[in-house]
């Protein structure tokens, strides 16, 4: 019974399989009401539905039950903060499968590499702290010095997610050659540390650059033919994800503003308890939302979508027309 059909165990199957109909569009289903249906677990649901859609279990010999155990395990230690919880993973697992299913990536990438995405994407952010890397690194604190200041929370994210498949019956990738589990964990890696703000212009840059030199085949598909293009696509698509709440349907997008500036404010409180300097945007007695989500939109997630639609061209234009309406009910508001 544990796997039910969407790996959860809830009763109410027929009311989640509603709500996760639409798993395979853009915005096509809203994580707040399947975190309601799922008895709070949107990941699990959500990796469990998806990796049964693309075959994963019969591709790569995995026990259902390890699956759901690693992943019902690696649910629990994302941390009931007001953002970075297993909404926000099941989030970017469920953008990052629509991002994948462009047809301009149409037989593009490896059963290994789709698998490796989803799963960075399902780890990406567990056991954040609801703190900043610049609240690590400003204050020294235990995971900053672990990680010697360098894509502190990134690095941690990555060795709670990798260290959980060691548990008891969690082992899912017991069946994988050396080989298969050397390349989905160098392609994780490369993946979840390209979700650190500070490599965002890096990132794009080289977007940039194969979009300028990319090389499409007569069906429409991109042609990439060595690790450094394909990793970079990869890395780039997590990233889309991992930024794209202004690019959802404005309902959903209100909900993550109104939760990520909770987020914002409690560390905030921190600082100021703290007698320490207030991050941008942090200090709940002086911000302006309205504003800061359309600077952000402008200045980072605009010009990063933009370009990834000019890679998938014109497979992306829907993404970028919701970006702009959410961008202009936000500018109307200030
Ligand atoms: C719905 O709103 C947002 C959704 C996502 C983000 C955002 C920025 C960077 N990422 C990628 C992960 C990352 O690096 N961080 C580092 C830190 C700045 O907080 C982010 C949360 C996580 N995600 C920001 C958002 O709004 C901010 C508050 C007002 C404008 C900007
Ligand atoms: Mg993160
Ligand atoms: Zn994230």
């Amino acid at each position: 019974k544990i796997m039910g059909n969407f790996g959860v165990v809830i009763g109410n199957e027929d009311a989640l399989a509603k709500e996760l109909e639409g798993i395979d569009m853009w915005g096509g289903i809203d994580l707040f009401k399947i975190a309601d249906i799922s008895n709070n677990r949107p990941l699990t649901s959500v990796m469990y539905t998806i990796c049964k859609k693309r075959d994963m279990f019969v591709k790569f010999k995995l026990s259902p039950v390890k699956f759901l155990t690693y992943m019902m395990t690696l649910e629990d230690h994302y941390r009931e903060v007001p953002y970075h919880n297993s909404l926000h993973a099941a989030d970017v697992v469920q953008s990052v499968h629509v991002l994948l299913s462009s047809a301009a990536l149409d037989s593009v990438f490896t059963d290994l590499e789709i698998l490796s995405a989803l799963i960075a994407s399902a780890m990406h952010d567990v056991d954040h702290p609801g703190l900043s890397n610049q609240y690590h690194c400003s204050n020294s604190t235990e995971l900053a010095i672990m990680y010697n200041d360098a894509s502190v929370l990134e690095n941690h994210h990555l060795a709670v997610g990798f260290k959980l498949m060691q548990q008891n019956h969690c082992d899912m990738f017991e069946h994988f050659t050396q080989k298969q589990w050397q390349s989905l964990r160098k392609m994780s890696i490369d993946m979840v540390l390209a979700t650190d703000m500070s490599k965002h212009m890096q990132l794009l840059a080289n977007l940039k650059t194969m979009v300028e030199t990319k090389k499409v085949a007569a069906s429409g598909v991109l042609m990439l033919d060595n690790y450094t293009d394909r990793i970079q696509v990869l890395q780039n698509m997590v990233h889309c994800a991992d930024l794209s709440n202004s690019a959802k349907p404005i309902e959903l997008y209100k909900k993550w503003v109104s939760v990520i500036i909770d987020e914002y404010w409690m560390q905030g409180d921190v600082e100021r308890q703290a007698g320490l300097e207030i991050s941008p945007m942090c200090d709940r007695h002086n911000t302006s939302i309205e504003r800061s989500q359309v600077m952000f939109i402008d200045f980072v997630v605009h010009p990063l979508l933009e370009t990834w639609a000019d890679l998938v061209n014109p497979y992306a234009q829907e993404i970028i027309n919701e970006l702009s309406d959410n961008r202009e009910y936000y500018a109307s508001l200030i």
